[in-house]
C-alpha cells in the first residue's frame, strides 16, 4: 500500500524567535527540516515526502537545498494560517489510497522504530498516535483560582507522526476548522472515530524554544 508523509513546516516559529523560522535553523551543521525528512527516508525510502512551507520561504528552501546538496525527492505545498490549514494544503497533494502520516517538520529526532510502528499499526487501527509518559507531577488550574494535583497516569504527551488511512484523514480535514484542533488526532476524533496510542520516543521533542535547540545539539553525535 502507498505511504505518504506530510511534513508540516509552514509556521513562523514565533516562540523560537530569530531571523529565520526554526525549521530552517542548522543544528550541528544541517537545517532541522532536512534532518526530519532524512529520518523518514532512512526508515522507509518508499514513503512519499510532502513538505508544507510558508509561501514566502519557498525560494529560500530551494536555495538551502542547493547549498547543502539536499536531493531527497519531495513535493511542496503552501503553508496556511494555522497548522490545520497547512495539513489540509498538504493533503490536497495526496492522490492515492493507502496511509498518510502527518509529522512536525521541527521533530527531527523521531526514531525509525516509531515511524515504522505507526504505519504498520495504521493498517489495522486506521488512526495511530505516538505518545510518551508524563514524567513530572501535573497540576490542574481551577476556574475559581488555585490549583490541584491530578493523576499523571491518566495523561500522555502527544507526538507525531500521527498516521491514518488516506480516506479517514481526508474525511476529517473536510470539516470546518475549530480552534481546539491542535493536532491531527483531534480532527479525526471530531468525526467520532477512535484514535489508538502507541509508544513514542522521548527524544522526539518538538523544537519550540531556544532551549530546545540546545537539547537538539546535544542529541546529535559528532
Ligand atoms: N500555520 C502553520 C503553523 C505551524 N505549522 C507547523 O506545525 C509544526 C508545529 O507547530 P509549532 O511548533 O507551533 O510551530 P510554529 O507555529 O512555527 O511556532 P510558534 O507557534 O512558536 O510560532 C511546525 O513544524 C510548524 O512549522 C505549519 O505548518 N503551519
Ligand atoms: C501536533 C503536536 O506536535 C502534538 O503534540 C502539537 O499539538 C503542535 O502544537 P503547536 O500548537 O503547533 O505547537
Amino acid at each position: 500500500m502507498k505511504k505518504y508523509v506530510i511534513v508540516v513546516a509552514g509556521g513562523k516559529g514565533l516562540r523560537m524567535g530569530g531571523e529565520i523560522p526554526k525549521q530552517f535553523i542548522p543544528v550541528k551543521g544541517k537545517p532541522v527540516l532536512m534532518r526530519t525528512l532524512e529520518a523518514f527516508h532512512a526508515c522507509d525510502p518508499q514513503i512519499e515526502l510532502i513538505v508544507v512551507l510558508p509561501v514566502e520561504q519557498r525560494s529560500y528552501w530551494e536555495h538551502l537545498c542547493a547549498e547543502y546538496g539536499f536531493t531527497l525527492p519531495h513535493r511542496i505545498a503552501a503553508g496556511g494560517e494555522t497548522r490545520f490549514h497547512s495539513v489540509k494544503n498538504g493533503l490536497a497533494l495526496v492522490e492515492e489510497d493507502g496511509f498518510v502520516g502527518v509529522h512536525d517538520g521541527v521533530r527531527p529526532f523521531v526514531s525509525s522504530q516509531v515511524i515504522a510502528d505507526c504505519y504498520a499499526k495504521a493498517d489495522t487501527l486506521q488512526a495511530v498516535v505516538p505518545v510518551t509518559d508524563v514524567v513530572e507531577t501535573v497540576r490542574h488550574l481551577l476556574p475559581e483560582g488555585g490549583s490541584e494535583t491530578v493523576s499523571r497516569n491518566e495523561y500522555k504527551l502527544v507526538q507525531t507522526p500521527q498516521v491514518f488511512t488516506v480516506e479517514l484523514l481526508k474525511r476529517a480535514y473536510a470539516q470546518e476548522y475549530k480552534p481546539f484542533f491542535t493536532d491531527d488526532a483531534s480532527v479525526v476524533e471530531a468525526l467520532g472515530q477512535p484514535v489508538h496510542l502507541v509508544p513514542g520516543n522521548r527524544e522526539n521533542i518538538k523544537l519550540t524554544t531556544p532551549f530546545d535547540l540546545k537539547v537538539a545539539e546535544s542529541l546529535i553525535d559528532d
